[in-house]
């Protein structure tokens, strides 16, 4: 039974990936998704079929009390992490899709948009394609008044991220998905709205993130959408940054990297546990936005930045490395953690930290703080390795984030973890999509107490 779901699977494929080469630049992302999805639904049909009963092995009592780490529990499609290498976006590294996937005219970077198709079909997209999904998110980008005045009614003291999540949050009014829903639309439907949904969310967040900056920075008028030109470029632009190419570069680079990191991170994860209750994406991603806010997930790249700042303002610019170690060590002893170094799961540094070190080698070689951020490196590692708790003493993403957003002027710290929140958009809906096409169930795992633990496990000795 299980060979013939597994051939009947592979001709689906061949047939689908035929059809593909002869019209893939005709076909829309849906289109195309429409296409997958009997395909996708047999593979795992033929992978549950061959695999549903085999164990990943035990799980042990200090997985409940430790975070889970390392406990296999979800199923995400876009991206795997491993421990060494860092993240791969359907099987490709950083530097893949840095060659891979298509670029603006003139531009070295991938565009976001490409990294969307990727992460939803597993495919490299045409530059017509691309250009199409760019043209499709300016339509879409438009924000409600209520939600305009939402945003516009927040005191700036609010932290933005505070404001995205509500606007976010607020975006459920017009859901195509709880519409659907409560017009009783069939199960094998959802998709449909939801990727409708997941279109809407990632077109509006960059009219969302630009106003809740004009705002809370005293920025001025947000520009409109300009639908000749890419996501990047027009969330650089709203931003009031425009008319720099590096800087539209960086959001390129910026968005690609940050959009998925497999599931089980704390943006992630949030999000595809609040989508199985089938709220609908923007109610998921508000979840996400919510996780992502926190100091040791999406916010360490503001704190990051604080804590540079602190230490220039303790030991001066241009400090020796004894004294940088120094502050090093008084961060550790009075009780906080590095931000932008250690991880829950990698073991190495972070190959997305790498990318942003390479742009700035390139880009701003001589900057001041990026040269901080580099003695920092040379010095942290070092230091923790010696504290010996941290299991892994290398940097994350978010060491090196905030150095390249304020060399192009993007000072405000408190503002970063927005971006992110725009980039994980990406990796969130793709995912989302696919759990409503592929019927993922209502997350609900077990969970015990200690007194539970301490019965279960009285009189047994292993
Ligand atoms: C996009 C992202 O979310 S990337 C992560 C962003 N977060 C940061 O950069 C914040 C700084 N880093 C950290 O706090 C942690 O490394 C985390 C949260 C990222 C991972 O946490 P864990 O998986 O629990 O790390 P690990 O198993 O290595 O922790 C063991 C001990 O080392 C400590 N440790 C880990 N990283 C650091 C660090 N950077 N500085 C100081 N201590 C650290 C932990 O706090 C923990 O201490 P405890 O035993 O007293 O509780
Ligand atoms: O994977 C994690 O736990 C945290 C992280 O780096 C991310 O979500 O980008």
């Amino acid at each position: 039974m299980f060979r013939s779901a597994l051939a009947q699977s592979r001709r689906a494929a061949a047939r689908s990936a035929r059809f593909a080469s002869t019209s893939a630049k005709q076909q829309t992302l849906k289109e195309r998704l429409a296409e997958l999805i009997p395909v996708e639904l047999e593979n795992v049909k033929a992978a549950r079929a061959a695999h549903g009963k085999k164990s990943f092995g035990p799980v042990v009592v200090d997985q409940l009390y430790g975070g889970m780490r390392g406990l296999p529990a979800l199923i995400w499609e876009g991206s795997v992490l491993d421990a060494e290498e860092g993240i791969r976006f359907r099987g490709k590294t950083i530097p893949e899709c840095q060659e891979l996937l298509p670029k603006a005219p003139g531009g070295q970077e991938p565009l976001p948009e490409a990294l969307f198709w990727l992460l939803l079909t597993g495919e490299v997209p045409t530059q017509e394609q691309v250009t199409a999904l760019s043209k499709d998110w300016a339509a879409r980008a438009a924000i409600p008044e209520f939600v305009q005045e939402i945003i516009d009614r927040c005191p700036p003291t609010l932290h933005p991220m505070s404001q995205f999540s509500l606007a976010v949050t607020a975006l459920n009014h017009d859901s195509a998905f709880a519409k659907a829903y409560q017009e009783g639309v069939s199960k094998k439907e959802y998709w449909g709205p939801t990727f409708e949904d997941s279109m809407d969310l990632i077109a509006k967040l960059p009219n969302i993130a630009g106003r809740i900056y004009r705002n809370v920075y005293g920025q001025g008028k947000l520009p409109a959408i300009n639908a000749d030109k890419d996501y990047s470029w027009n969330l650089a632009n709203l931003l009031g940054f425009g008319e720099s190419p590096e800087f539209v570069e960086l959001m390129r680079l910026y968005i690609t990297i940050h959009s998925d990191h497999e599931g089980g991170n704390v943006s992630a994860h949030t999000g595809k546990l609040v989508g199985s209750a089938l709220s609908d994406p923007f109610l998921a991603f508000g979840a996400s936005l919510n996780g992502l806010a926190g100091p040791l997930h999406g916010l360490a790249n503001q704190e990051v930045l604080l804590w540079l700042r602190k230490m220039q303002s303790k030991i001066g610019e241009n400090a020796s490395d004894e004294a940088v170690k120094e502050y090093v060590w008084s961060t550790l002893k009075g009780g906080q953690v590095v931000p932008g170094y250690g991880h829950a799961v990698l073991r190495k540094t972070d190959p997305r930290y790498m990318a942003q070190r390479e742009f700035a080698l390139k880009h701003l070689p001589e900057d001041p703080l990026f040269k901080l951020v580099g003695q920092v490196y040379n010095i942290v590692p070092s230091i923790l390795l010696e504290a010996g708790k941290a299991k892994n003493p290398w940097p994350n993403v978010d060491a090196h984030s905030g150095v390249l957003l304020t060399h192009y002027g993007l000072t405000q710290m408190q503002f970063y973890t927005v971006l992110f929140g725009v980039s994980r958009a990406f990796g969130v809906a793709a995912q989302l999509i696919w759990d409503r096409a592929l019927g993922a169930p209502l997350e609900r795992p077990k969970s015990y107490s200690t007194a539970a633990i301490n019965k279960m496990f009285k009189d047994k000795t292993a």
